[in-house]
């Protein structure tokens, strides 16, 4: 599978080892940055995932940042993602099966190796059910307008 992986510093490590790990796996990975442990700002790698995902680049993103909750915001910013913070397994199969996530979310800091594989692993290998979820999975695409008469 082609996929795109992002973190700002705090997730760097994390990045790195999944992005091995999956390449060992067989999958194609775009690791979008930082290569560095200085300071940088999550919206900027989760701007640019989001992107790559949206357009079909990569078919999966991985946001990582220490809590995964300020990437995973800004991956969401985009309305051709749908991103979803996840800290264990069950939760990032849901986001496939019921909301057909496109990213999944995690963060570094609260999040160790082995549960962040565990989750990749069934983020990746979970189809979306379709159904009754697609019709919630495209609401989503069409948000109700903001302005008001
Ligand atoms: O967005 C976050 C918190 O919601 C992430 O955990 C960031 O990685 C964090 O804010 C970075 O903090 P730092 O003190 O600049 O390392």
């Amino acid at each position: 599978m082609r996929i795109a992986i992002a973190s700002d510093h705090a997730a760097v490590d994390l990045k790195t080892a999944l992005r091995e790990w999956l390449i060992d796996a067989g999958h194609e990975v775009a690791d979008l940055g930082p290569d560095s442990h200085d300071s940088v700002d999550y919206p900027d790698y989760g701007y640019k995932l989001a992107e790559v995902v949206a357009e079909g680049t990569a078919e999966r993103g991985i946001a990582l940042c220490g809590s995964g909750i300020g990437i995973s915001i800004s991956v969401n910013r985009n309305p051709g993602v749908r991103c979803a913070l996840v800290s264990e397994p069950l939760s990032a199969a849901l986001a496939r099966e019921h909301n057909n996530a496109n990213v999944m979310a995690m963060g570094a800091r609260l999040t160790g190796i082995d549960m962040a594989k565990a989750c990749v692993t069934a983020f990746l290998d979970t189809d979306f059910a379709g159904g009754r979820h697609q019709r919630r999975v495209d609401k989503l695409s069409n948000p109700p307008s903001r302005e008001t008469a």
